[in-house]
């Protein structure tokens, strides 16, 4: 592509005004930003008025303009942008989790018939280079499972709850108030931020797409004192976890849960907004990638990293679609979780296998033991919609 880049920027909210302030701050390259297309015309903005519009056609139609970078908080409007900037030939970074979970298919499809670049490390762990290390480095069939913390406003939460006894309610507006949550925040504390960036990272890991509605995701929004006594009684911190597996040879496993995380564990030592990614392969055995997970410079970092990336020509190549093509999702595997429930009815939901420790209480009940992941797949909107707090006791 020709190595000048004219930027048409969607969205101007935490990220995209991130990704103005990097860039500003980046000399070497030749990219500048000569649209933005928001919602709101009347919002006051660090920007030359001249640059902003409200009609997508002016980005989008506008042949001038070689790069989209989609950085709105609407992952259907998103959708549509994003595929037809590819359908006008142009390139696009995005950092819409939501939105790549959903379509992420057919949108290496159309960057393929298109022709252009498509690329969106930022949409996973904000400013840590995970998707384009998934593809570079670990191009082979050693990847066991890649784990960790993926979320950064439920790590902040956590951490604010177990290191400052902060209250759930007052950590989750500070981490509003600082741009790491989601314009929804339901997203960030159930689970499905995390299971969004572990669908990118299972096609780029392993090659394989997986409908975010096949996948157990719960969250940390029913987490009670109790849940956090108990859990300190017994040594560990809480983190909500991501995690995939290659299992069986030629399945893979998905699931995002609340963990019991122990001293020993890398999870335990990421704290705040951070984000920690455990990658686990034969021979290598254990590497740890750390770094900001949210939060307008990080993610604009990230965001600036692909369009630079654009300034050579650089795509993702998919790799491990070509290498495996035969790998299939599993979630029948057994797991010993947590469950603290207040309805003594609602422990029927559960078919536990096997209990290790169990309390009835007048205002604390839970069970240790043995489930199977794909019934708890099951029944996870009821989860949800109880006063139910699970976690998940394995490995990170
Ligand atoms: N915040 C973070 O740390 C991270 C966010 N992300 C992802 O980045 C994306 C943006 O998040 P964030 O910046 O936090 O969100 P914000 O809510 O801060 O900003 C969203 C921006 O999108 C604009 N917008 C919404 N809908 C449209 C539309 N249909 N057309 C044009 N503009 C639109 C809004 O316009 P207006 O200003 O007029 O309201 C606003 O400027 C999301 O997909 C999010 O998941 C990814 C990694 C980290
Ligand atoms: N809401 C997200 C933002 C980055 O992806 C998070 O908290 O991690």
């Amino acid at each position: 592509m020709s190595k000048k880049l004219k930027i048409g920027v969607f969205g101007y909210g935490v990220v995209g005004s991130g990704l103005a302030h990097v860039l500003k701050n980046s000399k070497g390259l030749d990219a500048s930003i000569v649209k933005v297309c928001v919602k709101d015309a009347g919002k006051e903005r660090d920007l030359d008025a001249q640059l902003i519009t409200t009609n997508p056609d002016d980005i989008l139609n506008d042949p001038e303009i070689n790069v989209v970078a989609e950085l709105i908080d609407d992952a259907d409007a998103a959708y549509h942008i994003v595929k037809t900037a590819m359908q006008k030939g142009k390139h696009v970074v995005s950092a819409n989790k939501k939105m790549l979970a959903y379509h992420i298919e057919e949108l290496i499809q159309i960057q393929w018939q298109y022709k252009v670049s498509f690329l969106y490390e930022a949409s996973a762990c904000g400013s840590i280079p995970i998707i384009r290390n998934l593809e570079e480095y670990y191009d082979n069939d050693l990847l066991q499972s890649v784990s960790g913390i993926l979320n950064g406003s439920s790590n902040y939460i956590l951490t604010k709850i177990f290191n400052e006894n902060s209250d759930y309610k007052l950590a989750l507006k500070e981490a509003q108030d600082l741009g790491f949550a989601e314009s929804d925040p339901t997203s960030d504390v159930g689970g499905f931020d995390t299971l969004y960036k572990l669908i990118i990272l299972t096609v780029h890991g392993f090659g394989l797409f997986v409908h975010p509605d096949e996948v157990f995701n719960s969250g940390i929004a029913r987490l009670s004192p109790k849940d956090i006594e108990l859990a300190s009684q017994k040594g560990y911190k809480i983190r909500l976890l991501g995690k995939v597996t290659k299992v069986n040879g030629n399945q893979v496993n998905l699931f995002v849960a609340p963990k019991f995380v122990k001293p020993a564990e890398h999870a335990y030592t990421v704290e705040s907004h951070y984000n920690g990614v455990l990658i686990q392969g034969n021979f290598y055995d254990n590497q740890f990638m750390y770094g900001k997970g949210a939060g307008a410079h990080p993610t604009g970092s990230a965001v600036l990293s692909d369009i630079t990336a654009l300034a050579y020509d650089y795509k993702y190549e998919y790799k491990k679609l070509k290498y495996y093509g035969g790998l299939e999702y599993t979630n029948d595997m057994d797991v010993e979780i947590y469950l603290r429930y207040t309805d003594k009815n609602d422990l029927a939901l559960f078919n536990f296998k096997e209990i290790s420790e169990s309390l009835k209480g007048k205002d604390f009940n839970y069970v240790i033991g043995i489930v199977n992941l794909s019934e708890l797949t099951k029944i996870r909107k009821q989860i949800a919609e109880k006063d139910i707090f699970l976690a998940y006791l394995g490995d990170e």
